[in-house]
Formats: C-alpha cells, sequence, structure tokens
C-alpha cells in the first residue's frame, strides 16, 4: 500500500502566493483531506478533484486557513451531492467548530439545526489511534498553538508527524524518533519573527542534523523562495506536487 501525499497548498494564514496549508493523503485505497481552508475548494477544483472523490476531512483545529472551506464542502455536499461528507475531528472541537465557525453561515430553521444535520461527525480521542479510512490511521496529538483554544498535530500509520499549527515541541519530535519510529515529519515553519503561536525557522534549525533531514516545511509564508537554500538539511514542501511518502520523504 502506498501513500501519496499532495499539500493542496502550503501557505501560512495571510500567504497570497500559496493556498491554505490544507493535505490530500491517498492511500491508494482511500482519500483523507487534512484541514479544510477558506482556498481548499478552489484549489481541489483546480487539481481536478471532485469534492465528491474525499473518503473524509480531518480537522485540527479552529482557524479559517484550516475550517474556512467547510461551509462550501458541506452545501455543495449534502445540495449537489445529497452527501454528508465525514468529519474526524477531536471532540472537542465539535461544540466551538459549530457554534463559532459553522452556525452563521449554515444554521435553516427547520433544516439545518446542528452540525450533524449537514456533517456525519466521527468524533477523535487524543491519544489513541483511530482508523480513519482504509489504508490511513491516526492518533491526535494536543500540541501548543493559541493559548485557550485547542488544537492537534497528527501521527499517521506511526510512521508520519503531520505538525498542522503549533510552537516549537523538541522533546516531541526527539520523541516521535527515538521511541516511536517517526520516519518523516511534516512540519509547519515561520519564516521571520517570533514563535509565538508557530515554530521558527531557527528553532527548526536548532535541531540535530539528522532530524532535521527528517522534516520537510509546509505552512511557510510568501518570503519562501528567499529561503531557498537556508534551511539547513530541511527541504521545502512544493503545493500540490505529488509525492510518495515512502520514496521521497521518508529517511
Ligand atoms: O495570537 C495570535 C493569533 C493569531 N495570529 C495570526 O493569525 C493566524 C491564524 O492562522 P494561523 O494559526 O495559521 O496563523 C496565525 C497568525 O498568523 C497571531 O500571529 N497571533
Ligand atoms: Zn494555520
Ligand atoms: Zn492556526
Amino acid at each position: 500500500m502506498t501513500l501519496k501525499l499532495q499539500m493542496l497548498g502550503t501557505g501560512s494564514a495571510f500567504a497570497k502566493m500559496y493556498y491554505n496549508n490544507n493535505a490530500l493523503l491517498d492511500s491508494g485505497e482511500a482519500k483523507l483531506l487534512i484541514d479544510c481552508g477558506i482556498t481548499a475548494p478552489l484549489a481541489l477544483h483546480q487539481m481536478g478533484l471532485p469534492i465528491t472523490e474525499l473518503d473524509a476531512v480531518l480537522i485540527t483545529h479552529i482557524h479559517a486557513d484550516h475550517v474556512g472551506g467547510l461551509e462550501e464542502m458541506g452545501f455543495r455536499m449534502n445540495l449537489i451531492h445529497g452527501r454528508k461528507p465525514v468529519l474526524y475531528l477531536a471532540e472537542a472541537l465539535i461544540e466551538p467548530l459549530w457554534e463559532n465557525t459553522l452556525k452563521g453561515g449554515m444554521q435553516q430553521k427547520g433544516m439545518i439545526e446542528r452540525m450533524e444535520d449537514v456533517f456525519e461527525i466521527r468524533p477523535l480521542v487524543p491519544g489513541r489511534t483511530a482508523d480513519l479510512v482504509p489504508g490511513i490511521r491516526a492518533e491526535l496529538i494536543p500540541t501548543k498553538h493559541i493559548p485557550g483554544k485547542d488544537s492537534y498535530s497528527l501521527y499517521i500509520n506511526e510512521r508520519l508527524f503531520y505538525s498542522a499549527d503549533m510552537t516549537f515541541n523538541p522533546e516531541l519530535l526527539n520523541e516521535l524518533v527515538q521511541e516511536r519510529g517517526c520516519k518523516a515529519m511534516l512540519h509547519e515553519v515561520q519564516l521571520l519573527g517570533e514563535g509565538a503561536v508557530h515554530t521558527t525557522l531557527d528553532e527548526l534549525l536548532s535541531l540535530p542534523p539528522e532530524l532535521q533531514r527528517m522534516i520537510h516545511l509546509m505552512h511557510y509564508s510568501d518570503e519562501i523562495e528567499t529561503f531557498q537554500g537556508r534551511t539547513g538539511e530541511m527541504k521545502i514542501l512544493e503545493q500540490q506536487r505529488v509525492y510518495d511518502v515512502e520514496k521521497e520523504l521518508e529517511v
């Protein structure tokens, strides 16, 4: 079973040269979308991938570059295709995603009163590996991003770490490699400024070279071109390129 990765976008929240940092994982048997930001429907359209081809969506946290495309996804799937998209998310995100994000645009008296009326909700328990779609299982790992807002990274198929949005956590990265057999890391990076809510390039460059070699950078700002050749042993994920995870991303 070959796991393929295609980033719909590799941009940070306010990037204008890249779509939102949302990922398509294809196991050959099923397709999982990780996060569905504002630009995700447009990116999928440009990739020529119908939303009906997605077997499930997993949400890591509630920022618009990670959930801003769910209203369109929900309405199109239900109103045009007569299907509820499968939505995986931590139990702690279910209520705020509906009450604070989706309800405003999607609630319709007598027709759509709850998120369950437009999505097939599949709650995830952090720390427990769940079978998401055929060929893809994942464990939610609570990570620090915005104080007071829940946010989760992913450990996929006991070999691939997906940071989502998080501040620097070298202990976690070391533990994943040394104790859990991690073979590749897709990691967000903030290129400029202090890392208040993200992980900075300088922080990642402080990691040992052998760990850096496992890291592929994503969720970056428009300045990324000026950082070519300045990312140590780390590579920069290319937007919409299809990667064979084992052959091209694992060390
Ligand atoms: O305390 C805060 C809260 C938010 N922000 C910005 O808003 C963005 C929201 O999406 P993001 O998580 O990809 O990136 C965040 C940052 O760019 C910030 O800089 N500091
Ligand atoms: Zn983000
Ligand atoms: Zn965020």
